[in-house]
């Protein structure tokens, strides 16, 4: 099974494209990338980016779609507003299952997608997607309200499914909570949420990146979004638990995990 991901290199390696790819790996499916811009990254923050050209980043991925049968693309990085309509120009001749991880600011701080960029995502973007995983803060500046409650987690669902996707996902890792919850929201199906304990660490570069990188392994796999986005939560869940301890500041998920620790799992989906 083959699958794409057009996203940011991370010198790091814990999210981005990197992440990408070792999640891809790990699920046993072949990657492909396209890459949006360069980043000078380590677990202590960005210290630069270098963009890619629209034309180059087209250029990868008309390349890719050329030669492969893609079964999934997911997004994360995207950059610019140019870069984003020059894949759209692309992915809305082919009906590939479309996962958009709208990346916007890295947990340190740094925005990987410019301002002005948010309404391409959002007006040409997310109608080609077929699922979509903000957090909290991502799903609030898509939607323009502030989400405290359920209902405000619900309503920004229904407005960012009206633009056409099957399913979103809000990603709770950002809730002060005991729990790492995420609501699950698929066109004609009942809402659902997919819990588990909250780990205490530093440990979460990536985290998004990775889940919605295994979504769509499995989704090339033939699997059904419901099934792909738990086992997703599975692979990120143990991702978190077993940290590798590497680098100086907030470190990588253990994308290794998924195989080597995979009896010690409980994702408590109601
Ligand atoms: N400390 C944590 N413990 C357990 N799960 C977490 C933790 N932080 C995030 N997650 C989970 O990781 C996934 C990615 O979420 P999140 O961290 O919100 O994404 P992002 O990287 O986009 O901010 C979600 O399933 C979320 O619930
Ligand atoms: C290239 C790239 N893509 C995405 C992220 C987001 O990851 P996180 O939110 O964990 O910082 C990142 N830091 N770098």
């Amino acid at each position: 099974m083959i699958t794409c991901t057009i996203a940011g290199s991370d010198s790091g390696g814990g999210a981005g494209i990197q992440a990408d790819l070792k999640t891809f790996q790990e699920l046993r499916v072949f990657g492909t990338s396209v890459i949006t811009a360069l980043t000078a990254q380590n677990t202590e923050g960005v210290h630069g980016i270098f963009p890619t050209t629209a034309d180059f980043v087209q250029a990868q991925l008309k390349a890719v779609l050329q030669d492969f049968d893609v079964k999934a693309i997911k997004t994360g990085m995207l950059f610019s507003a140019e870069i984003i309509e020059a894949i759209v120009t692309l992915l809305k001749n082919t009906d590939i299952p479309l996962i958009v991880d709208p990346v916007m600011i890295a947990k340190g701080g740094a925005s990987l997608l410019e301002q002005q960029a948010t309404t391409a995502l959002k007006e040409k973007l997310l109608p080609l997607a077929t699922v979509c995983t903000p957090n909290i803060p991502e799903a609030e500046i898509l939607t323009g309200y502030k989400i405290q409650t359920e209902k405000d987690i619900a309503s920004a669902a229904h407005d960012l499914l009206s633009l056409g996707l099957k399913c979103v996902v809000i990603k709770g890792g950002h809730l002060n909570s005991k729990h790492a919850t995420d609501t699950v929201f698929i066109r004609g199906v009942q809402p659902f949420k997919m819990k588990t304990e909250r780990v205490d660490t530093k440990h979460t570069h990536g985290t998004g990146c990775t889940f919605s990188a295994a979504i769509t392994a499995e989704m090339a796999k033939g699997r059904s979004i419901e099934a792909a986005i738990i086992e997703a939560k599975k692979y990120v869940q143990l991702a978190i638990r077993h940290p590798l301890n590497i680098g100086h500041g907030f470190g990588p998920t253990n994308h290794f995990a998924y195989h080597e620790q995979r009896g010690m799992c409980d994702v408590h989906v109601f």
